[in-house]
């Protein structure tokens, strides 16, 4: 852990970046941070001395032009540098009980030589990690070193494949070659650009949907340190990019594409073993529905089968499909089944109305005035059963905002799955959409709250006209309410809630979001998480891609 011992009022850097600027004009300037030997030296900040100007530039043609012409699109930008490390200018203060390393991950870099990415999802990983001691903050970036983009970098073309994209057959034995390395898994991407998370041991895992795609990485110096391996025998190519993590476990699903259905398995923190709990049978169509993320109660986890199914011809294609790998399937319906945590017995399976949703936010159990669970509740990010939100997360789309509204609507879809036999469950909106502008994904919850019945939720809602949502929304469940962050023309990424240690109120913390700006540039934005007020930013050297998924590690 660094040490901030000494009194470093005034840091520069006169000498970081220089490969990112030369394309441009400017003589690289951040703020009042210079590293030189004697700052470094005083400051025992290996951190800082890891400025990477060495390494090599990965700005594409493209990106510079659009980082020229639309300096508001940062966030649709890949990363300028493989790297870079330093304390940021705190404008505000922030709390000094808040000491750990939020880390974010996400798809930062979106393209391979002259060859562009169309999705989102397709980007390289980049990992940021935002370090709070003493009041203190340094933010560092670096990209996550998975074969893929190893592989890219070398080969200056795709190799594996990606959300969209895939390596382009040479000739037609290369493209036989191709099918048996996607059947084998061989050929399925290992960017882990999805999320991270910190395993109850303490190890901290990038995931995608993949599960080769898990890789560990030292928090400190964002580090790739190796291939986080699976010590069981239950395989699969796929699983949830949203286990659901604990001090103590770790659960998720295996969709199963061969015999349609999802294998639910918990992970003991310590160990790299899978053990099985159950398995869910589809209802409803020929494959099973994508689970991107689902949720859990005390007793319970809720397996969620969404119309929006997994499609094996699709996985098969080399161009992508209206739909990616998925297919939307409203005939087959929507279910949601409720499986006991101790026994894997299926407690509950009713048909709900068709969903579509990347995000659960939480679920807790209902329970009558004898203690007896009545019912399951769980609530998501739901996208009005409408699959266009995919599309609209196409890097072009993203890219070419022009003031029409063009974001589907979203709510938070709140499920009630009863328990005394009855076939149908409910799906409603928890509160007026209109509270968060109709927009709703990128959700976190206070922690603490995991499984149990809670009041708050934090979120990115909209304020429209948008093409994405544009503003933080923390949202009061129990008095339907929505409070707003907004700054024009800015993208914030996922609000994350920090409870403050010793807190009694669920609200009692920080939210940590990280946000691009219309100028091009970005800052680290610390709320209060019961005010939902501003209460400390800190600028970025230059402005950051927009990230996903991130967790807190607490000061040791
Ligand atoms: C970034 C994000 O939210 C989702 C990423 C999803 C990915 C990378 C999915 C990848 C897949 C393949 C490479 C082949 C198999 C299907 C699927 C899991 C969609
Ligand atoms: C960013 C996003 C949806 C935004 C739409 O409102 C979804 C991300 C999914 C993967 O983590
Ligand atoms: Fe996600």
């Amino acid at each position: 852990m660094a040490s901030f011992a000494h009194s470093a009022t005034k840091i520069y850097c006169n000498k970081i970046l220089p490969e990112r600027f030369d394309h441009g004009k400017d003589e690289p300037h951040f703020g009042k941070i210079k590293i030189n030997e004697k700052n470094k030296k005083n400051m025992d900040l290996k951190l800082v001395t890891n400025v990477a100007s060495q390494l090599p530039v990965i700005v594409s043609p493209l990106d510079q032009e659009f980082v020229k012409k639309e300096k508001k699109l940062a966030a649709w930008t890949s990363v300028c540098q493989e790297r870079w490390e330093g304390e940021l200018v705190v404008e505000g203060e922030l709390p000094l009980w808040l000491s750990g390393t939020y880390l974010r991950n996400g798809p930062g870099l979106w393209h391979v030589g002259d060859y562009n990415f169309r999705h989102l999802f397709d980007g390289y990983a980049t990992l940021i990690r935002l370090h709070f001691e003493n009041g203190r903050l340094i933010m560092g970036h670096r990209q996550l070193e998975s074969d893929a983009y190893k592989a890219a970098k070398k080969n200056n073309k795709v190799c594996y494949r990606e959300f969209s994209e895939a390596p382009k057959p040479e000739n037609f034995l290369s493209y036989i070659g191709d099918m048996a390395k996607l059947f084998s898994g061989a050929s399925l991407t290992d960017n882990a650009n999805t999320g991270v998370i910190k395993l109850g041991d303490g190890r901290v895992v990038c995931l995608t949907e993949t599960i080769k795609g898990s890789i560990t990485i030292d928090p400190m110096t964002l580090d790739t340190i190796g291939k986080f391996e699976y010590s069981d025998s239950l395989g699969g190519l796929i699983h949830s990019a949203h286990p659901i993590v604990t001090d103590s476990e770790f659960f998720t699903l295996i969709p199963d594409l061969i015999n349609p259905g999802y294998v639910v398995v918990r992970m003991e923190a310590g160990t790299n073993e899978r053990k099985f709990i159950g398995r869910v049978s589809c209802r409803g169509g020929p494959a099973p529905g994508w689970v991107h993320s689902f949720p859990v109660t005390e007793h319970y986890i809720i397996v969620p089968e969404m119309p929006l199914r997994y499609c094996a011809q699709n996985l098969l294609k080399a161009e992508p499909t209206p739909l990616y790998k998925f297919e939307w399937h409203p005939h087959s319906k929507g279910f949601m089944h409720v499986m006991c945590k101790a026994s894997g017995k299926i407690v509950a399976s009713v048909e709900v109305p068709l969903y579509v949703t990347f995000h659960f936010i939480n679920a807790y159990e209902e329970k009558d005035e004898d203690g007896r669970v009545t019912a399951v509740i769980a609530d998501c990010c739901e996208h009005s059963a409408d699959t266009t939100i995919l599309d609209k997360l196409r890097l072009e789309n993203l890219r070419s905002f022009d003031g029409v509204d063009v974001l589907p609507d979203a709510r938070v879809g709140r499920f009630r799955i009863p328990f005394d036999g009855s076939p149908d469950g409910e799906l409603e909106a928890a509160l007026d959409p209109n509270e968060h502008g109709r927009g709703m994904d990128m959700c976190s919850i206070n922690p603490a709250y995991l499984g149990l019945k809670y009041r708050y939720a934090y979120a990115c809602g909209a304020k429209r006209p948008c093409n994405f949502p544009n503003t933080l929304t923390k949202i009061d469940l129990f008095e339907k309410k929505a409070k707003n962050w907004y700054d024009e023309g800015a993208v914030p990424s996922e609000p994350f809630f920090v409870a403050r240690p010793g807190a009694t109120e669920e609200d009692d913390g920080v939210v940590i979001s990280m946000i691009s700006d219309k100028k091009g540039e970005g800052y680290a934005l610390i709320l209060d998480g019961s005010t939902f007020e501003e209460i400390a930013r800190a600028k970025f050297p230059y402005g950051l891609p927009y990230g996903l998924h991130g967790c807190w590690v607490p000061k040791k």
